[in-house]
């Protein structure tokens, strides 16, 4: 995958998936609805049997894992079918082993030490984490200026109504979020709501 991961949608869905059996129907809903890309976390224990799902079936989806926060975790999704990676922040071991894979990947920053380390090392793309918590559009707005080089992908607290605000700075490619498969409609299977969101995101932004 050459094209940055950054340029490809306004914002990536990040899913937690209880159970095992919404993993295809919400890669299908965002599929559906125009949002073809889906980062799942590996928060729960049927994460990467919900990655190996999607990968067999769903194959439009441009499938990212999410929440790697140990080094063996690259490995394991590399291995369920992930072709991109997500870190909520870095460690010098996570990030070789998110490189180690060969998958295009997200590496966590939170402060302007954190970025500089990761230009240093060679990433230009960054994961903004927890991004409205860390400072939110302002905290992007007021580093771009001494640290051009780095763009993002800020996460953490991002709301529909929020999204905007930092799809329209010069550093931000794209945001992530939950508020399009949010729990509790997942947990009433409603995928036509994920469907709905999905439309209004691909519409809107
Ligand atoms: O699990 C990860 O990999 C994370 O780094 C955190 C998630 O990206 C955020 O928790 C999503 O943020 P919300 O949209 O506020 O739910």
């Amino acid at each position: 995958m050459s094209e940055s991961l950054l340029d490809r949608v306004p914002v990536i869905p990040v899913v937690v998936i209880e159970n095992l059996d919404h993993a295809v129907p919400v890669a299908k809903a965002l599929v559906a609805g125009g949002l073809p890309v889906i980062e799942l976390t590996l928060r729960t224990p049927v994460a990467l049997d919900a990655i190996e799902r999607i990968a067999a079936e769903v194959p439009d989806i441009l499938l990212g894992a999410g929440t790697i926060v140990t080094p063996g975790q690259a490995k394991q999704a590399l291995d369920a079918g992930a072709q991109f990676l997500v870190s909520p922040g870095s460690t010098p071991t996570l990030t070789a082993a998110m490189r180690d894979t060969g998958l295009p990947h997200l590496p966590g920053a939170a402060t302007v030490s954190e970025v500089l380390t990761l230009l240093e090392a060679g990433y230009t793309e960054l994961k903004f984490f927890p991004a409205e918590a860390s400072g939110g559009a302002n905290f992007l707005k007021s580093i771009h200026s001494p640290v051009p080089a780095a763009r993002f992908c800020p996460t953490g607290g991002i709301t529909a109504a929020s999204a905007s605000s930092y799809l329209a700075l010069p550093n931000v490619g794209c945001v992530g979020g939950s508020w399009i498969t949010p729990a509790d409609v997942l947990a009433r299977e409603d995928w036509d709501a994920v469907e709905a969101a999905a439309q209004h995101v691909h519409e809107n932004t």
